[in-house]
């Protein structure tokens, strides 16, 4: 059987897409979007016809009929919670995305995008690993203020494809087995992986530092710049999210230009690299502790996972919990879509969104 699978994958700078048959790549492209075409936009919702009509152009200049489709595919967005898997994109979840998104976030234009495409042609849409799939413990929920319980948000996509990747080099099923993923690019999330859940995470305001991002600061000092009035929300929201990070250090998210600094002996670039690293470190070691040590594998993946340096750094500290391997890139195309082939194989259900 033959199924033919295009995954969507909107990015804060980038919309790509992926066309598989079966297990091959028939051909990935990513559609950049200049910060002057983003800057037009109030909210990331409103970005839709416009990265929804690149995507069908893209289609349409590969000479691509989308009748042979078999099914479409969108990375996960804010929803308010989901199980880790398939969904089938359906109104409750459109209208959510549309209108409600638990945070604006480029990924919420994943699912509109592939239901539209998919509603041409009488096919279903589906999203897969949500960056919103939580299956946190109980325990996981208190975060120490009632008003703030924790919830799960973070690389779940890329970081769950590489667990099973791990697991299947290993001869053995990711549903048996324990891992620490990191996922390190521009933003970084930490997840622990107990028997198939994904059990904790460090991400974002609650995690290490990262390129774009600030990661988890001293509370106390964030809410007096808060109420400072040197800044207002929305300058606040970025300086956690955007320009926070190796970026408010060192006015850049590129790690390479980072290592290119350091080789011209720039002191602050050493530093603030190792800082990352340590950070990194620190969370596979906090999250270690979810499974009481018993650590399969420890995970170092995304972009950043190419740098020798960075994961020579991070190695050397957690080494002693268990064995670590590196799967570098953020593999998130290719997650999607075979993703969405085991449900088409019937390896997979999808579930139905409700809320
Ligand atoms: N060969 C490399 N060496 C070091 N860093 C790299 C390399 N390739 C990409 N990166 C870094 O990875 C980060 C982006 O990672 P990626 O997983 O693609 O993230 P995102 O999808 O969040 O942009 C950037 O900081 C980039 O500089
Ligand atoms: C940590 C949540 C997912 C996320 O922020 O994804 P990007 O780094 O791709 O923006």
């Amino acid at each position: 059987m033959k199924y033919n699978i295009l995954a969507i994958n909107p990015g804060s700078t980038s919309t790509k897409l992926a066309l598989y048959e079966n297990d091959k790549e028939i051909f990935c492209n990513t559609l950049e979007h200049s910060a002057e075409e983003i800057e037009k936009y109030d909210k990331i919702q409103d970005q839709f016809e416009m990265r929804k009509n690149l995507v069908i152009s893209s289609l349409l200049e590969k000479g691509y009929d989308i009748k042979s489709l078999s099914a479409v595919v969108g990375r996960g967005g804010m929803v308010p919670k989901v199980k880790s898997g398939a969904y089938k994109v359906n109104e409750t979840m459109v209208d959510r995305l549309k209108f409600n998104p638990v945070i604006e976030h480029a990924s919420n234009l994943g699912a509109l995008i592939a239901y539209e495409i998919a509603n041409e042609v009488n096919i279903s849409a589906y999203i897969y690993d949500s960056v919103r799939v939580d299956e946190l413990k109980d325990v996981a929920r208190i975060s120490g203020m009632p008003e703030i319980p924790r919830t799960s948000t973070s690389h779940a996509l890329n970081s769950r494809a590489m667990a099973m990747k791990v697991a299947k080099m290993n001869g053995k099923k990711y549903s048996d087995m324990n891992f620490v993923v990191a996922h390190l690019g521009g933003g970084i999330s930490v997840s622990v992986h107990e028997k198939g859940r994904m059990v904790d995470i460090l991400a974002d305001d609650e995690g290490p530092f990262s390129p774009e991002r600030a990661g988890r600061v001293p509370c106390k000092e964030l809410i007096d710049l808060c109420y400072s009035g040197e800044f207002d929300k929305k300058t606040m929201n970025k300086k956690l999210r955007g320009n926070g990070g190796l970026k408010a250090y060192l006015n850049t998210v590129d790690v390479r230009e980072v290592e290119e600094m350091i080789e011209r002996n720039d002191e602050k670039a050493k530093l603030v690299l190792e800082a990352m690293a340590y950070q990194v470190a620190k969370g596979i070691g906090d999250l270690s502790t979810v499974v009481e040590g018993k650590v399969d594998a420890i995970v170092l993946t995304g972009g950043i996972a190419y740098s020798k340096r960075i994961t020579a750094l991070i190695k050397k500290r957690v080494e002693f919990i268990a064995p670590v391997e590196i799967m570098p890139g953020e593999n998130e195309m290719e997650s999607l879509a075979m993703g969405i082939q085991r449900v088409l194989k019937g390896e997979e259900e999808a579930s139905e969104y409700s809320e």
